[in-house]
């Protein structure tokens, strides 16, 4: 395999005659790393990706692999594999078009046979990709990014249209191939979509990049502030968090209300009730996300935000 690249985005901007599709993007992806490359519908993720991958000139900034354009890559299917605009001929066997596209790349052929069994096509690589699922042409899609064992995966929407298994092999493949050194990176516009499988996330929206950071500081901004408690004793514990000054609503969840978890516990300690259930509610990471994407003032921690 070739070694993962840092891919450095420096003013990454793009227009479409008046439309500004993607404006000033900063941001690195590291090697050893899944990355989440997060927007919602419209907001630019795939005009980055391509100018990343040479499929588009940005009107100004440069977006580079390893330090290199891709247009300056010597065997470029062997730095970076992507699953960009995967364009399948539909009367072609999922093993022909990986054969044909090896071929054209000068990579070997027993590549192809590796790649179909490293993505569990091989039961179906005779098969027409015209009769494909979505879940397959996936795994195709990946199976010819990882053809010349690139150091650098770009996959865009990669777990769209997958079963829950497929969600889960996927996420296991990736987190693997981010373990042997390389630079993954997946985008999607549904963070829950990936928040089990990403370590770093770069949130853009409006082509205006809105977060850059680890999940795990995005978690941290979240606002969960609330706690859905219960008891056999309801009426005793409503009783003390009443006492105390806070206001309970008794919903199908439980008992809810705006205080944290630790301080209903001592509450319910004081008062002798035994709970049942004791949780933290309140805005949770896909709420952050959307407000985040929603809107451009809002202040993260933890990560550097736009
Ligand atoms: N070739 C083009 N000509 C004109 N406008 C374009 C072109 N390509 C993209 N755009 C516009 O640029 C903006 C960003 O589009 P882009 O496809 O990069 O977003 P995206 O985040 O990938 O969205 P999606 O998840 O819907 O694919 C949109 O307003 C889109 O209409």
């Amino acid at each position: 395999m070739s070694t993962g690249q840092t891919l450095v985005f420096d003013g990454v901007t793009k227009h479409f005659g008046p439309v500004a599709a993607v404006e000033g993007l900063d941001f690195t992806v590291e090697p050893g790393r899944v990355t989440g490359f997060l927007g919602p519908n419209g907001a630019g993720k795939t005009t980055t990706l391509r100018m990343l991958l040479g499929l588009v000139a940005a009107t100004s900034g440069t977006a580079t692999i390893g330090g290199k354009a891709y247009r300056d890559l010597e065997n470029p299917m062997r730095v970076v594999g992507a699953s960009l605009e995967a364009a399948f001929h539909p009367g072609r066997s999922g093993r022909a078009h990986l054969a044909v596209t090896a071929a054209a790349a000068g990579i070997p052929r027993d590549r192809v046979t590796a790649v179909l069994e490293q993505t569990g096509m091989a039961p179906y690589a005779d098969r027409r990709v015209g009769g494909y699922s979505m879940g397959m042409r996936q795994r195709l899609g990946l199976a010819t990014a990882l053809l010349g064992d690139p150091g650098v995966l770009v996959l865009d929407e990669p777990i769209n249209g997958l079963d829950p298994e497929g969600i889960r092999w996927i996420r296991s493949f990736l987190q693997a191939l981010a373990a042997e050194g390389r630079t993954v990176l997946v985008s999607s516009h549904l963070l829950s979509e990936v928040q089990q499988t990403v370590d770093d996330v770069v949130v853009i929206a409006g082509g205006k990049l809105r977060y850059v950071g680890t999940l795990a500081a995005l978690e941290g901004t979240s606002t969960a502030n609330g706690s859905v408690v219960d008891t056999p004793d309801r009426a005793v514990l409503i009783a003390a968090l009443e006492a105390a000054g806070h206001d309970v609503r008794v919903e199908a969840e439980g008992l809810v209300v705006e205080l944290a978890p630790v301080e209903v516990g001592r509450i319910a300690l004081a008062a002798g009730v035994a709970l049942s259930a004791l949780a933290a509610s309140g805005a949770g990471l896909e709420d952050e996300f959307l407000a985040l994407v929603a809107d451009p003032e809002r202040a993260a921690e933890g990560g550097r935000q736009r």
